[in-house]
C-alpha cells in the first residue's frame, strides 16, 4: 500500500526534526550558502519518501523501542545467569529492530535512481546497531546509574546509532560520493545521544512504576523513543545529497520491494515474538516469585514451629524458665568449662536446690491459677538474684534449680541460699490476699579438681535434709545425704502400696487430766509398719506423703481408723476422746469435712468425741479454705486443739478468733521448765491468757514429775509425755494404768521405734 510521495521537508516535519534547516537542502535542489565549499555548483538528484513505508518505520522504531523496553526489564529482574541470555537475545532483538528501522527508511527513500546495498556494509551496520543496543540494555540492567556513566552511555549508544546509519549509508556504493551536510550530520549525532540518554533514563523509570501503571507508561515512551530513532535517521538522510549522475553500482546487491516487505515482516514478526517472549517470561517470573514467597512463608513457618519446639523441648512453658534437660545441659558446660586448664583452682561451681514449702495448699485452697501466679512470681524472684550468665530452672511442681558457677567459697552459697530464703518469704499476692510461703534449700558445690559431678543429685539429698528438720531453710550437701536421699526414694514408692497393703497402724500416747490423774483421752499417732524397716515413725514419711499428695488418703484412713477405735473402745464401755493430726494438705482438701462426717457416721461415733489437733503456724496461715475447713469441723460437733503453741509466731490474743477448744504447749518449753525461769515464766502466762480464752491447755512432752509437778501448780489442764506413757498400741492401752510404776510403764508400753535402716 501506497501513500504517495512526500517531500522531505513535510516528512521532517512529521518526525519533529528540526525545521529551520535551510529550503535549498531540504529540497535538494538549492545550494546552502554556509556550505558553499562543498555544494558549490553541484546539482543533486531530486528525493522523495514513500510514506507507507516511512510509516512502516516509524512503527518499526516503536516496536523495537517498546519490546526495547520489555526487554530491559527481564535483563534487569532475571537471575540464575538467565539475565544474560536475556541481554544477548535482546541486544540481537533490539539491535536488528534499530537497524531494520533504517534499513526500511532507507527504502522508503525514493531517488530517480536504482539504489542497492552492499552485503558487508549491511551487515557491518546491522552490527554497529546490536552493539548499540548492547550497551543500552547492559546500563539499563544496572537499574542506578551515575551522570556520568549516563553520559558515556548515552554516547556509546549514540555513536552505535550514528555508526549504524552511516555504514548502513556506505552500503550504497555510488558513483560519485554522497555530499554530506555537516551541520545536518551533527544534528543527527546529537539527536542519537540525547535520544539514547532518553531512552536510559526511561529505562530507569519503567523500573520504579508499578506493574498495573506500567503497560501505558511503556507505551508513551516506545512512543517517545521511535520518534527519537526516526528523527535521528531523517535527519541523517536530510544530511545527505545525492550529485546528479551518480549511479549506484550495488544496485543489483539487496534491494527492491520485496525485499522491503520481507524485511518489515519479518522483523515485526521477530520484535513481536521477542515482546511475547518477554512477557511470558515476566509472567513466569510473577509465578516463581509467588511461588518463592509461598516457599518462604512455608519456610518461616517452619522455622517458627521448630524454634517453638526447641523451645519448648528445653523450657517451662509455665515460667519461660529453662526446664530439666537445658540445665542439665548447661551443668555440664558449665563442668567443662571449670575443668578447663588456666581456669582459678578456687573456683566452683554450686547447684541449689529449691522446693517451696507450703505451695500445695494454696494450690489447693486458691486454684491452680493462683498457684501458677506463685510459681511465675518464684521464677522472677529468683532470676532476680542472679547474675545474666547464672541458670535458673524449674524442673517440676514447686521445685527449681539455680545453677551459679565461679563462686569463691561455702560462706558464698550460704549468703545467696540466705538471699533466696528472704526473697520467697516475701508475702506473695494471691486472688488480692498476701499469702506466706517458704521453701527449702539444698545446696551443692563442686570443685575444681572433684570427680563428682552428681550435683542435682547432691543439692536434691541436701533439700531433704532441709525439709526434714522443718523445712525454711537451707542445707550444704554432706556424704551421708545421698544415702538419705535415695532412702526417701524408695520410701516414696513404698509408701504408695502401704495403705494398699494395710502397713499402717494408730499408736496412742494418754493425755492425763492434770487434777484429777485419770486418762482424758489419746493422741493418735501414726506408724507404718514397714516390711524391712520395722516400725517408721511419721517424722520419716508424713513430709514424703505431703510431698507425694499420699496424705490426703493417709489422713482418711487414719481419721477413720480413729473412729473405729473410738467406737471399740465405747463397746468396751471405755469412753475416751481421741485427737488425730492434721496434715496443711489435709485441711486445704475440700473432701475433707465429708471424710470426717462419713466416719463419724459410719462408726456411730458422736463427733465431740473426735479432736482435730492442727499446727499453730497452719491455723495462723488461716487461708480461705483452711478457714471454712475449721468452721466446717466446728459445726460438725468436733474439736479443735491448736498443737506445737509457741513455735509460730501468733500470739495468744489471735487465738480468740479461732474456732479451738484446746492448746497444746509445745514441748520444747516443757523440756525447760526445770531449768530456765523464763520456759516458766511463758508456760505460766500462756496458761493464764488461754484459760482466759476459755481453751483447756496441754503439756505435751512431760517427761519428768518435776515437770509434771510445776505444770500442776501452774494450772495446766492436761498432761502428756513420757512421763506417763509412750504412744502405744491400741491393745496395750487396756492393760496400761496411770498407777503403774513409772519404770513398768516405761518398759511396758513404751515400744521402741525402729531405727530407720
Ligand atoms: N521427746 C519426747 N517426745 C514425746 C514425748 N511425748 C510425746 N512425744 C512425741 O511427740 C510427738 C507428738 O506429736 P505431735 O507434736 O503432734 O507431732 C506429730 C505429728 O505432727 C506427726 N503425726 C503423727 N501422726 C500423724 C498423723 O496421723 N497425721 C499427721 N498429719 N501427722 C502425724 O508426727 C509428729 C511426730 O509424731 P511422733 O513421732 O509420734 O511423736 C509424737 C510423740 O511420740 C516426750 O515426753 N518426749
Amino acid at each position: 500500500m501506497s501513500f504517495g510521495r512526500v517531500e522531505p521537508q513535510r516528512l521532517l516535519r512529521i518526525l519533529g526534526a528540526p525545521l529551520d534547516c535551510p529550503r535549498d537542502v531540504l529540497a535538494f535542489s538549492r545550494h546552502d550558502d554556509r556550505d558553499r565549499n562543498t555544494m558549490n555548483h553541484t546539482a543533486f538528484l531530486d528525493a522523495h519518501y514513500n510514506f507507507s513505508i516511512v510509516a512502516a518505520s516509524v512503527f518499526i522504531a516503536v516496536l523495537a523501542s517498546y519490546v526495547t523496553l520489555d526487554l530491559s526489564l527481564r535483563v534487569r529482574t532475571a537471575s540464575g545467569g538467565l539475565n544474560h541470555i536475556w541481554w544477548v537475545a535482546g541486544s540481537l532483538v533490539m539491535g536488528t529492530g534499530i537497524w531494520s528501522m533504517h534499513f526500511v527508511g532507507m527504502m522508503a527513500f525514493d531517488l530517480p535512481i536504482e539504489l542497492g546495498y552492499t552485503v558487508l556494509m549491511t551487515g557491518l551496520s546491522w552490527i554497529a546497531a546490536v552493539a548499540a543496543a548492547a550497551i543500552a540494555l547492559h546500563m539499563a540492567s544496572e537499574g542506578r546509574y551515575s551522570v556520568r556513566s549516563l553520559l558515556c552511555a548515552s554516547l556509546a549508544m549514540g555513536l552505535g546509532i550514528t555508526g549504524m546509519h552511516y555504514i548502513g549509508m556506505a552500503a550504497l556504493d555510488l558513483t560519485i560520493p554522497i555530499v554530506w551536510e555537516l551541520r545536518l550530520v551533527a544534528l543527527s549525532f546529537a539527536i542519537a545521544v540525547v535520544a539514547s540518554a532518553a531512552a536510559l533514563l526511561i529505562f530507569r523509570l519503567l523500573l520504579r512504576i508499578s506493574a498495573d501503571r506500567r503497560l501505558l507508561t511503556q507505551g508513551a515512551a516506545a512512543v517517545v523513543m521511535g520518534a527519537a530513532i526516526c528523527s535521528m535517521h531523517y535527519t541523517g538522510m536530510a544530511a545527505a545529497h545525492f550529485p546528479e549522475g551518480t549511479v549506484c553500482i550495488s544496485a543489483n546487491a539487496l534491494a527492491g520491494d520485496g525485499l522491503t516487505a520481507v524485511l518489515i515482516v519479518a522483523t515485526s514478526m521477530l520484535l513481536l515474538g521477542a515482546l511475547l517472549a518477554s512477557m511470558l517470561e515476566a509472567r513466569l517470573q510473577v509465578i516463581a516469585r509467588r511461588l518463592a514467597g509461598s516457599l518462604k512463608e512455608a519456610n518461616t513457618q517452619l522455622e517458627f514451629a521448630n524454634e517453638e519446639l526447641t523451645r519448648r523441648a528445653f523450657s517451662d512453658a509455665l515460667t519461660g524458665l529453662p526446664n530439666r534437660r537445658l540445665f542439665e545441659e548447661r551443668l555440664t558446660h558449665a563442668v567443662q568449662r571449670l575443668r578447663r586448664p588456666g581456669v582459678s583452682a578456687e573456683g566452683r561451681l554450686a547447684v541449689f536446690f529449691i522446693d517451696l514449702d507450703g505451695f500445695k495448699p494454696v494450690n489447693d485452697s486458691f486454684g491452680h491459677a493462683a498457684g501458677d501466679e506463685v510459681l511465675k512470681a518464684t521464677a522472677s524472684r529468683l532470676t532476680g538474684l542472679v547474675r545474666s550468665g547464672d541458670t535458673v530452672a524449674r524442673i517440676g511442681g514447686d521445685e527449681f534449680l539455680v545453677l551459679l558457677d565461679e563462686l569463691a567459697d561455702r560462706a558464698a552459697c550460704e549468703r545467696f541460699a540466705g538471699r533466696i530464703l528472704e526473697a520467697i518469704a516475701e508475702p506473695f499476692i494471691v486472688a488480692g490476699q498476701a499469702v506466706k510461703i517458704a521453701c527449702s534449700i539444698g545446696v551443692a558445690t563442686m570443685e575444681r579438681d572433684a570427680e563428682d559431678v552428681r550435683l542435682i543429685t547432691n543439692a536434691d539429698a541436701a533439700m531433704y535434709a532441709a525439709k526434714r528438720v522443718g523445712g525454711a531453710g537451707f542445707a550444704l550437701f554432706e556424704d551421708g545425704m545421698v544415702v538419705d536421699a535415695a532412702l526417701q526414694l524408695t520410701l516414696q514408692s513404698d509408701l504408695r502400696g502401704a495403705l494398699d497393703r494395710g502397713q499402717f497402724e494408730l499408736y496412742y500416747q494418754p493425755k492425763i487430766d492434770a487434777r484429777k490423774n485419770v486418762v482424758t483421752g489419746v493422741e493418735a499417732l501414726v506408724r507404718w509398719n514397714h516390711p524391712t524397716r520395722g516400725v517408721v515413725g511419721p517424722q520419716e514419711f508424713i513430709p514424703t506423703a505431703e510431698r507425694s499428695g499420699l496424705i490426703v488418703r493417709l489422713g482418711r484412713w487414719v481419721l477413720d481408723e480413729a473412729c473405729r477405735q473410738i467406737a471399740d473402745w465405747q463397746s468396751q464401755g471405755r469412753d475416751l476422746n481421741v485427737a488425730v493430726n492434721l496434715s496443711v494438705i489435709q485441711l486445704a482438701d475440700a473432701s475433707l469435712l465429708d471424710d470426717v462426717r462419713e466416719s463419724l457416721a459410719r462408726h456411730n461415733v458422736p463427733a465431740s468425741r473426735l479432736l482435730c489437733e492442727v499446727t499453730e503456724s497452719l491455723l495462723l496461715e488461716n487461708t480461705q479454705a483452711t478457714a471454712r475447713t475449721l468452721v466446717g469441723l466446728r459445726a460438725l460437733g468436733v474439736h479443735l486443739s491448736v498443737d506445737d503453741f509457741g513455735t509460730g509466731y501468733s500470739n495468744l490474743t489471735q487465738l480468740k478468733d479461732l474456732p479451738a477448744r484446746q492448746l497444746k504447749i509445745d514441748r520444747t518449753f516443757i523440756q525447760e521448765l526445770e531449768t530456765r525461769s523464763e520456759a516458766r515464766a511463758v508456760v505460766a502466762s500462756v496458761i493464764q491468757l488461754a484459760h482466759a480464752l476459755h481453751l483447756t491447755v496441754v503439756a505435751e512432752g512431760v517427761e519428768t514429775a518435776g515437770q509434771r509437778d510445776l505444770l500442776k501448780a501452774m494450772g495446766c489442764d492436761e498432761l502428756q509425755g513420757y512421763f506417763y506413757a509412750r504412744p502405744m498400741q491400741a491393745a496395750m492401752m487396756q492393760s496400761w494404768s496411770i498407777d503403774a510404776p513409772l519404770a513398768l510403764s516405761r518398759t511396758l508400753i513404751a515400744p521402741p521405734l525402729a531405727t530407720p535402716a
